[in-house]
């Protein structure tokens, strides 16, 4: 995409969104995101790869590593246990200090945004095939809320209830820099990615296909 007299100066639609979620368009710069690819390369070296966690017998279609604290559907532990066995990166600084300026930027309340101190990412690879399915993100002991970011190409992403897959539901085109942010009352709603749009990478994002998706979150572990 042709970074100058592109997309970006369209004013975007923000969707109405259920309380406690929020949606920020281009929150971070192309040199931002760049830099975040740079750190994604390394943290693929390892010492956990990128791999697809298996669910319910089925490998998932989006391949993961994680910061902090390893993710599998039985919960979070330090050892990457169904992978390699081996210890996953500590969570950066960085990041939780991004988090914290992301909540303010999103919900406005800095003094809850200042207490944010998210000890966990997801750090999620799309390929031009891969979805993931309508889901809850459940297996944190804490109510804080879940940041996300995105870099790469657009994705599709459907935001919903905290009842049911069905609708009610929004969704809404992920573009990359975008910021979403789902905590209180939307905190245990279900989501999911339909499929990312192949080609949709911005010039200078770092991505030339695929898309990078960030979760942090508070885990509410300790030790
Ligand atoms: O890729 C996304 O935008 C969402 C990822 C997600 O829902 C998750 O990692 O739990
Ligand atoms: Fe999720």
């Amino acid at each position: 995409m042709d970074p100058l007299f592109g997309d970006e100066l369209v004013q975007r639609p923000i969707p109405e969104l259920p309380p406690g979620a929020h949606f920020v368009p281009g929150f971070l710069t192309l040199e931002q995101q760049r830099w975040i690819v740079g750190q994604f390369h390394r943290w693929v070296e390892g010492p956990v790869p990128l791999h697809s966690t298996t669910i319910r017998g089925n490998p998932m279609s989006v391949r993961t590593v994680c910061l902090g604290w390893h993710w599998r559907p039985t919960g979070y532990t330090r050892e990457a246990v169904d992978v390699n066995g081996r210890r996953v990166l500590d969570f950066p600084d960085w990041m939780g200090r991004l988090g914290r300026r992301a909540l303010t930027t999103a919900t406005g309340d800095e003094s809850a945004a200042v207490r944010y101190r998210p000890d966990t990412a997801l750090v999620n690879f799309y390929d031009s095939t891969a979805r993931m399915g309508m889901h809850q993100d459940k297996d944190e002991k804490a109510d804080d809320p879940v940041v996300s970011l995105s870099i790469g190409d657009s994705c599709r992403f459907r935001f919903g209830n905290t009842e049911t897959r069905n609708r009610p539901y929004q969704d809404l085109e992920l573009r990359s820099g975008d910021l979403f942010v789902f905590g209180g009352p939307s905190r245990l709603a279900f989501h999911g990615v339909l499929g990312t749009r192949a080609g949709t990478a911005p010039d200078g994002c770092g991505l030339t296909s695929g898309r990078i998706n960030i979760t942090m979150r508070v885990t509410g572990l300790s030790g």
